[in-house]
């Protein structure tokens, strides 16, 4: 489905205040002045944006403007670290995960995550996905084999592994561990898809291969991510967030922000003038 196609329209928001929307599609993820401190440091300041379902937004920004930390609010999984807090209301379908009641294992379940550096567990390429779906579902052995074949077809690595399923996944290439981490976050059948700069560690092919899975996993998939690479994200996304210093300075459609954006920073940024 594109989400240009679908009539609710999503607000944008930005530090500009502007109106008017262009942008359609059902909202997933509605984040209400969201903020979030490490210790007593505000590192996410008052941020209002709402993420179409099933598109690519794109995180950019310089380094330090908190792209990665507003990424990591959307599945909670800053909890693991003591000291940080979150404000405010981050709605997924309309309801607010930030809520202390939120099962986070669930919440995980429904918003997987992808890291820059391809991290599979110690273990087969089979069990690395399998694991996953063991800690949500009971599957016989033929039911969890069909899983773990699409979850690798969806990740578009089953034709390179399919010999090898036994083997360890950490004998796989870089770009063939990320889909792996791919294939891993699919296979529980989330909702919405979270990378964190995917392609930092990986040559230009395994790139290209990521970038074309990214187009065709939107078909299913709400999916969020961050780049420094500003082709990465004209190509991948449909719509780009541009951060600063914790704020949101601008959002809107990808096309837009890179031909005509509205605010003098955007501009500099992508425009390689910055600082
Ligand atoms: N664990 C932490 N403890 C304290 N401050 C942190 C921590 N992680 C990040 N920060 C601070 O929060 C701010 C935002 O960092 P974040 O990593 O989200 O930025 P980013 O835009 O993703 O940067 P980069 O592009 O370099 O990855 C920065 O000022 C950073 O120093």
């Amino acid at each position: 489905m594109n989400f240009q196609s679908v009539s609710e329209p999503v607000a944008r928001q930005d530090a500009t205040g502007r109106p008017a929307p262009r942008i359609s599609g059902q909202p997933k993820i509605e984040l209400k002045d969201v903020s979030f401190f490490y210790g007593k440091s505000q590192a996410i300041k008052d941020i209002r944006m709402t993420l179409p379902e099933r598109a690519v937004t794109a995180f950019i920004g310089p380094s330090g403007c908190g792209k990665s930390t507003l990424l990591r609010m959307f599945n909670r999984i800053y909890e693991i670290y003591p000291n940080q807090r979150a404000e405010g209301e981050i709605l997924l379908d309309g309801e607010n995960i930030l809520q202390k009641s939120q099962d986070l294992n669930l919440l995980r379940a429904r918003v997987g995550m992808v890291f820059q550096k391809p991290t599979p567990f110690p273990m087969s390429i089979y069990e690395n996905i399998a694991f996953g779906i063991r800690l949500y579902e009971k599957l016989g052995r033929t039911e969890m084999d069909e899983r773990v074949e699409k979850a690798l077809r969806r990740a578009a690595l089953w034709e390179e592994v399919k010999d090898k399923l036994s083997t360890s996944g950490l004998g796989l290439s870089g770009g063939q561990q990320q889909r792996l981490c791919i294939a891993r976050t699919v296979a529980v059948r989330p909702e919405v898809i979270l990378l964190d700069e995917p392609c930092s560690a990986l040559d230009p092919i395994s790139t290209a291969k990521i970038e074309e899975l990214i187009d065709e996993l939107k078909e299913e998939y709400t999916i969020a991510i961050v780049t420094h690479n500003m082709q990465q994200a004209a190509r991948v996304s449909d719509l780009t967030a541009f951060m600063y210093l914790g704020e949101l300075i601008e959002f809107d459609e990808t096309n837009k922000i890179f031909t005509s954006p509205n605010n003098p920073k955007t501009e500099e940024y992508i425009t390689g003038r910055f600082g």
